[in-house]
């Protein structure tokens, strides 16, 4: 039985004073409920230090990028090191902002999961085709193509601690949010024709693959209740406390 997950991403949103309160909310929230679900929180990089004096117990911190260079002259850069000097032991690759506006490539992005991992830090690595992708029948073979590659250098001992987040570039931002048999049919895709062949089924069997794109307190039941779905990487909706709350409950449901 694999573990839910919850995790919000931030982008690049709100000021100190509003964030303090969305991350004390949460945490309220979180030791009141104790979910079964994991819950990882993705602000700003500034953000990271002071959400984890916040978060007492139930929820993680996560950043929303790592370097894939291990120290040194990088300006503008966050290392893993860094990260975990910080206490923040989770991070999102290669999600599709970075690889349309700053240019990631599926080989930097591999670089940045192996860095991660010799780090301690573990990755929630972001896949997903474009509208017109899908249009053309070639969403599979996108998706296969940014995972082998991003995976290329994992073991899978370290592999079976890493996240996968499937988010359709059509559905992010958009309210056009993937159906529940569309998200199921490319998590399966890449639970048994990705995962499997890379690291063996059983390996398989205990990745999560969250999915992302659109999810709001009205869809998550129904695309958190598919098999292949272990959760949801949210952006929207993460920044309003009612909003992640109830997806945060639609985990637990499902
Ligand atoms: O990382 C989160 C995704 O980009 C989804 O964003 P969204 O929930 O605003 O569509």
């Amino acid at each position: 039985m694999r573990r839910k997950i919850v995790a919000g991403n931030w982008k690049m949103n709100l000021s100190w004073d509003e964030a303090k309160s969305l991350l004390l909310g949460i945490n309220n929230f979180v030791n009141r409920h104790k979910p079964e679900s994991k819950v990882i929180v993705c602000p700003p990089f500034p953000f990271l230090d002071r959400a984890n004096d916040i978060f007492i117990g139930h929820a993680s911190v996560g950043a929303q990028n790592i370097s894939e260079f291990e120290n040194g002259a990088y300006t503008g850069e966050i290392s893993g090191s860094i990260l975990n000097s910080i206490g923040v032991h989770y991070t999102i690759v290669g999600h599709s902002e970075r690889r349309k506006y700053f240019h990631e490539t599926n080989e930097q992005i591999g670089e940045k999961v192996a860095m991660a991992i010799k780090k301690g830090i573990k990755t929630i690595v972001c896949c997903g085709e474009t509208g017109e992708e899908r249009e053309s029948g070639n969403q599979n073979n996108v998706v296969k193509e940014q995972l082998d590659v991003a995976l290329k250098n994992i073991s899978p001992e370290d592999m079976v601690r890493q996240i996968i987040a499937y988010e359709p570039v059509w559905a992010i931002g958009t309210g056009q949010t993937a159906s529940p048999s569309q998200a199921q049919e490319m998590h399966a895709f890449i639970r048994n024709e990705v995962l499997e062949p890379l690291f063996g089924a059983d390996v398989a069997n205990e990745v999560r693959i969250l999915y992302g794109g659109s999810v709001n307190s009205g869809n998550a039941d129904d695309l958190f209740s598919q098999p292949d779905i272990d959760g949801g990487l949210i952006g929207g909706a993460s920044l309003k406390l009612d909003d992640f709350t109830s997806i945060i409950h639609a985990a637990e449901r499902n």
